[in-house]
């Protein structure tokens, strides 16, 4: 960043807004023009050399009108799709100083007075690449090459660049210019005006989604974006250092450098929550990508959503990779409510078969199978334990009978039904089979409070977040559930034609799908809890985590499912972690990357917070986490956090603090309090038109607002998983002004 001396006058600053207005309208009526001339050339049938590259195009790629009227036709499509709301096409110019092969680094090898160098080019950087009928660059997509000393050139480094220049638009509109000399001098020809772009928007209100940084992205955090796509790369840093939007700009360039692998092989990202989600899904779409998926964890598995949490210590034990013991013996054991015990006439032979020996194949079958493509395998198993118990008459007649046996059919449909994984789930609502499942792995508490909190999801109706990466496993391990052949599916079409999909459906395995589910079943929580089928997993190209530190290891294993052929972008900030065991999360996570190359990129400037209110943050957690990652936070307001008594009978002094803070500030307020307290400030959610939200703490991982009440910090410590470091995360979601308020106890 340089200094940017703010001389000009108001007529120059005008004469320069104007002059370029004139360029980005250029940009504009060419778009337009461009747009009806390839949609005739696709009409025609002529868009033979149609590509599917969009944004800029390097030199060597022209090779016709065809491509060129092709991309000018994906552009506008592009541009069509960018929001109003968005911030303008066009936000950025470099006049430079062609060095070509005199072009060194850094500035002391430069030449002479190398700015003053008559030879210069202006380029204009937008969010997508627009050229004229001469195939000039009218503006360079800000992730082709020529676009990267916009955002690499420093004062030590200038790389040419003698002005770079951000166009501040409302739509396209240009409102101001702000401007960064990075050369010595600016040639008399140069106006420099502006205070500088990045606080220009690190100062401006926050609003209640997150925006993209397109226009003021800090060199370091641009390595991070542009680096490779494969492989693993890792984003470290502490808070407000723009890991986030880094990350999600980097999708944006991933898909801009290789459209064909990442949009052709899906891009996930991955955050903690669906109010995380909220938050950033206008980011890509602001820069013209909208093909990225976003999940939250509790979103990951197909047809199940939630955002409900476990209980701390019921979250660790469902988080823990050996929880995976207890579902592999639920997984294996009897289904309950099945016969345990085999009783036929086949062949007019009565046939009995004592519960040790059909435990016995069952296990058999179970070593080699999964469990819901193996019914063929146990009945052929039944049949052959069946034929020893008899060995009467011929063995193929014998087979021949029980294949055909309806009583043998029967039986099979209630000792081997195909088994829906969350089902499995559900058994484990019974305390005395958790203990016998889990024996050995967790203690008699942990089980029974494993046990009770499956009777709270049937009770409630949703599964909780952790419970979605234990389905995900069972799903593994029992294989999908097969649907019924149509022949043997016969009556219970009907039954599906008369529009009453559900039980039915379900008694065979079937699929139910949310929206088929009729009335009267969503009633029933249990059954809200298997609505939809669970399929095969899908597959990325590549996956991008946020938050990494609170995945467990199980939700390690679960995402890693997804990525097969995956590289990954992994984003996190150990201080902030809710998930304790940081080694076994450390080492699933290992597992999941497998041998590919990793390489790490580590932020350590703080955007969001002021200083003063990154100071208090600092202050809290230094004591506690002596390593904790700590940024320098660039922004000084001389604005301190305010510490507040709070009442706990009435807590009127957090509204007291909101109103005065919805004076203070123009933006979003957040009032970050503890679960006992939440029902009590309900009320408050949605005041001052719509600008306050009463939010958990954990529920704020990776949001901010323009202004926070942190309400009873230790009650926070107390409840959250992770303690101290969730406070941290809660002290640190204020860009501009926070409040404290503590009980006296
Ligand atoms: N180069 C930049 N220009 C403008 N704003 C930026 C820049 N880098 C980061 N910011 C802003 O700083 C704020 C914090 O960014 P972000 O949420 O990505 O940080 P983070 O590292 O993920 O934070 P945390 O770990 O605390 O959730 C956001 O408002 C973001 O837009």
């Amino acid at each position: 960043m340089s200094t940017t001396p703010s001389t000009a006058t108001t007529d120059v600053v005008a004469r320069e807004i104007a002059h370029e207005q004139a360029h980005v309208d250029r940009v504009y009526a060419e778009l337009g023009r461009a747009s009806e001339r390839a949609g005739l050339v696709a009409q025609d049938g002529l868009a033979r050399g149609r590509t599917d590259r969009t944004g800029d195009i390097r030199d060597e790629e022209i090779t016709g009108l065809f491509e060129r009227d092709a991309l000018m036709f994906h552009a506008a499509r592009r541009q069509a799709s960018l929001d109003q709301q968005y911030e303008g096409l066009v936000f950025g110019r470099l006049d430079l100083v062609d060095l070509g092969t005199r072009r060194v680094d850094p500035v002391d090898e430069l030449p002479d007075e190398w700015w003053l160098d008559p030879d210069r080019e202006v380029r204009y950087i937008g969010r997508l690449g627009v050229r004229d009928e001469e195939y000039e660059p009218l503006v360079i997509d800000w992730r082709a090459p020529a676009a990267s000393a916009f955002y690499q050139a420093t004062p030590v480094q200038p790389q040419g660049v003698i002005r770079r220049r951000v166009l501040r638009s409302s739509g396209p509109t240009v409102v101001g210019v702000e401007d960064d000399l990075m050369a010595p001098a600016a040639p008399d020809d140069i106006v420099i005006t502006g205070d500088g772009a990045l606080m220009a928007a690190l100062t401006r209100t926050r609003g209640s989604r997150m925006r993209d940084i397109v226009a003021t992205i800090q060199r370091h955090q641009d390595e991070a974006i542009r680096a490779p796509g494969r492989g693993v790369t890792e984003i470290t840093g502490g808070p407000g250092t723009g890991k986030t939007v880094v990350a999600l700009h980097r999708a944006a360039y991933l898909l801009y450098s290789e459209r064909r692998r990442y949009e052709g092989g899906g891009v996930l990202v991955v955050g903690p929550s669906s109010a995380y989600t909220a938050y950033i899904e206008r980011v890509l779409p602001s820069l013209g990508e909208e093909s990225v998926l976003l999940r939250s964890l509790g979103d990951v598995v197909d047809a199940i959503t939630t955002g409900r949490l476990d209980r701390p210590e019921v979250a660790a034990v469902k988080g823990t990779l050996r929880v995976r013991e207890l579902l592999k013996r639920a997984a294996r054991g009897r289904v309950p409510d099945a016969p345990d015990t085999f009783r036929a006439f086949v062949g007019g032979q009565a046939i009995t078969l004592a519960p040790n020996v059909l435990d016995g194949i069952r296990r058999k079958v179970l070593n080699g199978h999964a469990r819901n493509a193996a019914t063929a395998a146990a009945r052929g198993m039944l049949a052959e334990a069946a034929w020893a118990t008899h060995r009467t008459g011929e063995r193929g007649d014998f087979m021949e009978a029980f294949e055909e046996s309806m009583a043998v059919d029967d039986f099979m449909e209630s000792w081997w039904p195909q088994v829906d994984p969350r089902e499995v789930l559900l058994w484990l609502a019974d305390t005395d089979l958790a203990y016998r499942h889990g024996r050995g792995v967790f203690n008699d508490g942990e089980l029974a409070a494993f046990a009770e909190s499956i009777r709270d999801a049937i009770e409630l109706g949703s599964w909780s977040v952790a419970d979605v990466a234990l389905i995900d496993d069972l799903s593994a391990r029992l294989g999908l559930v097969q649907e019924a052949d149509a022949e043997d599916r016969g009556f219970y079409e009907i039954d599906e034609l008369d529009g009453r999909l559900g039980a039915e459906v379900r008694a065979l395995g079937g699929p139910v799908s949310a929206a088929d589910t009729p009335a009267a079943y969503r009633g029933d929580t249990r059954d809200a809890l298997l609505r939809g089928r669970i399929g095969q997993p899908d597959e990325y190209a590549h996956i991008l985590v946020d938050e990494a530190q609170d995945l467990s290891p199980m939700q390690w294993r679960m995402v890693g499912r997804r990525a097969e052929y995956a590289s990954w972008t992994i984003v996190g900030d150990a201080a902030q972690a809710a998930w304790s065991d940081a080694a076994e999360a450390g080492r699933a996570r290992d597992d999941a990357f497998g041998t590919q190359p990793r390489r790490t990129f580590h932020l350590d400037t703080n955007y969001r917070n002021a200083r003063e209110i990154f100071d208090y943050a600092r202050d809290v957690i230094l004591p506690l986490v002596p390593d904790a990652d700590i940024p320098n936070a660039v922004r000084e307001t001389g604005s301190h956090p305010r510490e507040a008594v709070l009442s706990l009978d009435t807590l009127t002094d957090v509204t007291a603090e909101v109103d005065r803070l919805a004076e203070d500030v123009a933006g979003s307020i957040a009032v970050i309090s503890p679960a006992r307290y939440a029902a009590r400030l309900a009320p408050l959610d949605g005041a001052h038109d719509n600008r306050v939200v009463v939010i958990d703490p954990m529920s704020t991982k990776g949001l901010e607002w323009d202004a926070t009440v942190v309400v009873d910090p230790d009650a926070i410590v107390d409840e959250a998983p992770g303690g101290v470091r969730i406070l941290y995360v809660a002290l640190t979601r204020a860009a501009h002004r926070m409040t404290v308020l503590r009980p006296v106890r």
